[in-house]
């Protein structure tokens, strides 16, 4: 898993790290890393390094530091380097020394129009991790100059570090160099950081346990249930989907299809689309109704349940049989309307919430707001369950604290249907028994990546990703293994 931290333990972490160092000697590491990057983009923006032109974007701290220091870097490999100064008085003395060394311009920032429109690559030092709000204005009337490719200091200015949040001008960057630990802008804001990539200043020794957690390839092939010699239909787990009514079937046969498709063992439908799943997909085991629907080792409820008396007997039903639930769409909505239908839940019982923005305002009486993660959070607790937020980054707490996120890989996905897909599979991963906080964050995963590869540059329905999920897993499996 890749650790994620924000930036006050970071900067706690740093200073730790700089009682124990050289003065200069973790921005030397860092600006170092920067420089080989910048390089690279050069190379791969330019067609070569020397002889190319490089704007730095310089603001009053360390950040324009780094990129003082990465300029004078640059020059020793024959790059024409101009720093533009934000604020001339403050701008990072050693660095800015360093650059007037190597041979580097020095110019104020009003006068970098041209400077902009020339470079090859630009690299923004304008703020790290002490920005607050978005550009302010001498930053934000240069954005309009700029049309080479960017490389962002740390983070892209303009956006919020531990939020990725945008509330006016900010940086969109090719690519991020940051240092010592990834924060919660690089996972929440993948849009505006480009490609991320790490260089180590020897601060992991201080972190300590990360604030978020991401899932890579191996973490979500080691979850993903695989049969074993023993197996049968049976003791890998059967999920239950109760959705979609007889009026609209489309939910059941997503929910249902998505679960066939993630599971390996075997697939309970209840609810009265039961004749149009079992057309869908023969394998299913389908009743009319959740009272007769036989033992499940986990149940899914709600999309396309409607929010009516059924739905919430359905619902107090399925919490009442002491196996995990994932509650999505309607079933969010019944629990916003009458709360007391968890007084059915056995307790003990897992509950996964899967709420996208609208539902999450329902739930709790709030949007989610700019701070994704602590609404997170905060409603994980207070409904004592798995709360996975949806959207363009998937964010997954636990009552606990802990926290997965698990930024898309586009936004295809945001199409109708694609979270009954996500909520059969998350039903799959229930039943085969995952810790639900890594069932929601496993699915939400391999949703993504099904629906990348259904997608490839074009729209894709919730059907194209529900087809995609085999070739998703297949290919989690084979990386996850390599
Ligand atoms: N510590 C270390 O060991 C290492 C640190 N490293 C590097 O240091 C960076 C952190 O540096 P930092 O703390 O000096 O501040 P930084 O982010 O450059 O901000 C500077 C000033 O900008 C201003 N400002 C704020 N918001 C703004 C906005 N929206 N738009 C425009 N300006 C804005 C605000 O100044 P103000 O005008 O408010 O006084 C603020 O003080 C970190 O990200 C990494 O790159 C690496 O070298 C590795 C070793
Ligand atoms: N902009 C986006 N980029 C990537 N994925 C998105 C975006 N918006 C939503 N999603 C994902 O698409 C799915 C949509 O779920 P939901 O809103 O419940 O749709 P529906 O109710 O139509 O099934 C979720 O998995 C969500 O995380
Ligand atoms: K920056």
């Amino acid at each position: 898993m890749q650790g994620i931290w924000i930036t006050e333990r970071i900067r706690d972490a740093e200073q730790r790290l700089l009682a124990v160092t050289p003065e200069g000697a973790l921005m030397y590491r860092a600006a170092f890393g920067l420089a080989v990057h910048a390089a690279e983009m050069l190379k791969e923006h330019a067609g070569r390094v020397a002889g190319r032109r490089v704007a730095l974007l310089v603001g009053a701290g360390n950040n324009g530091g780094d990129a003082l220091w990465a300029g004078a870097f640059l020059r020793r490999r024959g790059v024409g380097v101009t720093a533009l100064l934000l604020a001339a008085d403050r701008a990072h003395p050693a660095g800015l020394a360093a650059l007037r060394r190597a041979g580097g311009r020095v110019l104020p920032a009003e006068d970098g129009a041209s400077v902009l429109e020339q470079a090859d690559l630009v690299i923004d030092g304008i703020v790290g991790i002490s920005a607050s709000g978005p550009l302010r204005p001498g930053a934000a009337n240069l954005l309009e100059h700029i049309s080479a490719p960017v490389l962002a200091v740390d983070l892209p200015s303009g956006v919020d570090p531990d939020t990725g949040t945008v509330d006016g001008p900010a940086i969109t960057a090719a690519r991020t160099v940051t240092f010592g630990a990834r924060k919660p802008v690089h996972v929440l804001n993948p849009a505006r950081c480009g490609d991320v990539d790490l260089v180590d200043i020897g601060l992991s020794g201080e972190l300590g346990e990360p604030d978020l957690l991401r899932l890579d390839t191996a973490d979500a092939a080691g979850a993903w249930p695989v049969p074993g010699p023993e197996d049968d239909k049976y003791t890998q787990g059967v999920v239950g989907i109760a959705a979609g009514s007889a009026a609209f079937p489309g939910a059941a046969v997503l929910a249902a299809g998505a679960a066939v498709r993630a599971t390996s063992g075997m697939v309970r439908y209840a609810g009265p689309a039961a004749d149009v799943v079992r057309d869908h997909w023969p394998e299913v085991v389908a009743t009319g109704s959740v009272f007769d629907a036989g033992r499940v080792q986990a149940w899914v409820v709600g999309p396309g349940i409607g929010t009516g008396r059924e739905g919430r007997e359905v619902l107090e039903h399925a919490l009442a049989q002491g196996v995990p639930v994932c509650a999505d769409a309607d079933a969010i909505t019944i629990i916003a309307n009458s709360p007391e239908v968890l007084d059915a839940r056995e307790p003990g019982t897992p509950l996964l919430l899967t709420p996208h923005a609208g539902e999450f305002e329902r739930l709790t009486g709030r949007p989610p707001g700019s701070d994704r993660v602590s609404a997170a959070r905060a409603a994980a607790a207070r409904f004592d369950a798995v709360l996975l937020l949806k959207g363009h980054c998937t964010v997954v707490a636990d009552a606990g604290g802990r926290v997965l996120v698990n930024p898309a890989r586009g936004s295809w996905p945001a199409t109708a249907g694609s979270g009954d897909v996500l909520s059969g599979m998350t039903g799959a991963l229930l039943a085969a028994r995952l810790d639900p906080w890594l069932a929601g964050g496993v699915a939400a995963y391999v949703h993504s990546l099904a629906a990348e590869r259904a997608a490839r540059g074009v729209p894709v329905p919730a059907s194209g990703i529900l087809d995609a999920i085999p070739e998703a897993v297949r290919t989690i499996r084979a990386l996850g293994q390599g």
